[in-house]
């Protein structure tokens, strides 16, 4: 067996999680292989789903409700800095930068929107329902979701769930996610918030009582939809015992909780499982923020290395669950091949309805049964486990709901989008049988949406990672070479220029059509441009230091005053709220 999750390690019983999570297949114990193998399939996979997302209309635009939801958990009147508006950008001066590089700017969706149709709208323009605002060359039937209804059984909060307001269309490749410049306070306290939904035991943000007795029949499961509960269950068992991944969560950080204060026993799985769901989604949006990113002082585009490393290599426990999310999604991606068999992609549009259907299938095709990515034979034992359903519906409901708190309108749409996809995935492992469709719940068009392009997140999250420690090993190559100074000038010339173009950041080769700016970076470096690089360098740091020392009075002024106001709510016996400044060194992105 093959297992990401279950084959004994043949060497230790705890590979140290880094150097599984880095050398696939240099180290033969079960986590590695199993890494390897993921990244075999993914690469097998990879192109499939990235035309799907890329090339059909049904799967490149996703509606959803941006702009009428307030944040319902905080704002600035209760003196919390949380709301939309605390985005805070990256760099201190933005006002000096050209708008298009703002934060501000770079967080706004692109390309053309469309309001959701009413239902008599819809009946009267069947074939052209949203009136060609998305472009005269989009097939609208296979882009407006025509059931309004809401189902009892969704993971995350429907995103037509209100009368009124439906939600706008918009394209979901016309706005990649990448780089924003969304960070600072707000952004931390929404990731905050959501590891905050990972404390099972306390409920809060009005979620509902989370789980259910272990009696009760839970939603009337069916043998094989408990099957697939019980799956999810010992995958995790089987993952935490045998991998080390305890450890390696334990060692991992969640916003405000520190995650070795968590109960890691049998009975807090669902704890665990919610917890690399999250850190999994959190992990693949940084590798696209790290990916794509904006020098906002150049305004190139560029992988980012030290980004990627100080997020992502530095902390294999959140590459790990990636890898998880990876294994779920793609599972719950091919127990639907039944369910799509039958189902209508475009009901006007017959030529694009039976190309998507081709696609999709094509994926489900490919993709191996589900106990080459989860061993069946390890699992069914605890009935328990189907608690999950209802604890997950909930907590991933609220993880929904803080997304209308997040400050960029693109993070807002993939966070949200993703969301949903991780909902939808579980709603499949537990509500859908793999081989009789009849009973399936329905599965809306945002749903089937969120979950694929969910997984070719995820899927270019892992492309991106193995390209990302190609540059780490090319840098460390080059840091060899240069130190044994071993090869004759031309050899060692190019693996130094190599490391440094690692250490900038500059990809060798992408391989994927979606990263043409990158590519332009790639050419050996003249001795002549590595002095400019050096001299640009140099003078921004020096522009940094002055810019900091002229910043200095108002920077006191404002701690100042902060720290007059914290003391006054303590005086008058009002919550102090947290301290909003720290003294560090900064980081070389912030130069
Ligand atoms: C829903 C959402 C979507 C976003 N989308 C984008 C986007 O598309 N583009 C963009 O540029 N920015 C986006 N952001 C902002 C981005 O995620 C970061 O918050 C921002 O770049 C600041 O990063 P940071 O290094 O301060 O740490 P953050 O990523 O904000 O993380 C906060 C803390 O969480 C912990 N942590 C980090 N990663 C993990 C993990 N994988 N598992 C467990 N714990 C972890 C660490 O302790 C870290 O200090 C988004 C934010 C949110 C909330």
């Amino acid at each position: 067996s093959s297992q990401l999750h279950t084959k004994e390690p043949t060497k230790s019983a705890d590979p140290p999680p880094n150097v599984c999570a880095f050398e696939p297949g240099a180290i033969v114990s079960d986590a590695c292989a199993s890494y390897s193998q993921v990244e075999d399939l993914n690469e097998s996979l990879r192109p499939f789903v990235h035309d799907i997302t890329q090339n059909t209309d049904f799967f490149s635009y996703y509606r959803l409700n941006l702009y009428n939801k307030k944040c319902p958990f905080w704002s600035d009147e209760n003196g919390i800095c949380g709301n939309r508006a605390c985005a805070v950008n990256t760099l201190d001066n933005e006002e000096d930068i050209p708008l298009v590089w703002r934060a501000e700017e770079l967080g706004k969706l692109e390309g053309p929107k469309a309001h959701h149709p009413g239902k008599r709208l819809q009946e009267e323009r069947k074939a052209r329902p949203l009136q060609g605002e998305l472009g005269e060359d989009v097939g609208e039937s296979c882009v407006v979701e025509y059931d309004d209804e809401c189902d009892e059984r969704d993971y995350c909060v429907p995103e037509d769930e209100s009368a009124t307001a439906k939600g706008d269309y918009v394209s979901l490749v016309d706005n990649p996610e990448r780089f924003t410049g969304y960070t600072g306070e707000g952004a931390h306290q929404v990731w905050e918030a959501i590891y905050r939904e990972n404390c099972f035991s306390t409920p809060h943000l009005n979620a509902k009582p989370l789980s259910a007795p272990p009696s009760s029949p839970f939603g009337g499961f069916t043998g094989a939809q408990a099957q697939a509960a019980m799956d999810l269950r010992h995958v995790m068992k089987e993952q935490q015992e045998k991998q080390g991944v305890k450890k390696a969560i334990a060692q991992g950080s969640a916003p405000a909780h520190p995650i070795s204060d968590l109960e890691f026993e049998d009975e807090c799985l669902e704890k665990r499982v919610f917890y690399r769901v999250i850190s999994g989604m959190h992990a693949s949006i940084s590798t696209h923020l790290c990916w794509e990113w904006l020098n906002q002082t150049t305004g190139e585009w560029q992988p980012n290395l030290s980004c990627y490393e100080n997020r992502l290599h530095n902390h294999p426990e959140r590459i790990s669950n990636l890898y998880f999310n990876y294994a779920l999604v793609l599972r719950a991606v091919g127990k639907l091949k039944q369910h799509v068999q039958s189902y209508s992609f475009c009901s006007s549009d017959p030529i694009q309805d039976r190309e998507t259907k081709r696609r999709v299938l094509a994926l489900a095709a490919a993709i191996p049964p589900g106990e080459q990515i989860f061993d069946e034979s390890v699992m069914f034992r605890d009935p328990d486990a189907l608690t999950l359903k209802e604890d997950f519906r909930n907590r991933f409901r609220n993880v929904s709901r803080i997304m209308d708190c997040v400050g960029c309108d693109k993070c807002r749409l993939w966070g949200k989008l993703q969301t949903a996809g991780y909902g939808t995935a579980l709603k499949v492992l537990f509500e859908f049988n793999e081989t009789d469709a009849s009973s399936d719940p329905p599965l809306r068009r945002t749903e089937l949406v969120a979950l694929v392009n969910t997984l070719d997140r995820i899927s270019h999250s892992i492309s991106v990672i193995q390209k990302f420690r190609a540059m780490v090993e090319q840098r460390e190559a080059g840091k060899v070479a240069a130190a044994h100074g071993a090869a004759g000038g031309k050899v060692r010339g190019t693996a130094e220029v190599r490391g440094k173009k690692a250490e900038r950041g500059v990809a060798e080769d992408d391989g994927y059509p979606e990263a043409p700016k990158q590519r332009r970076q790639i050419h050996e470096q003249t001795l002549s441009e590595a002095f400019w690089d050096e001299w640009y360098r140099v003078w921004r740091t020096f522009a940094y230091v002055i810019r900091s020392w002229f910043n200095i009075p108002g920077k006191v002024l404002e701690i100042l005053l902060e720290e007059t106001n914290r003391l006054y709510s303590f005086w008058l016996g009002l919550p102090v709220g947290p301290r909003k400044w720290e003294i560090r060194l900064p980081s070389r992105d912030e130069i």
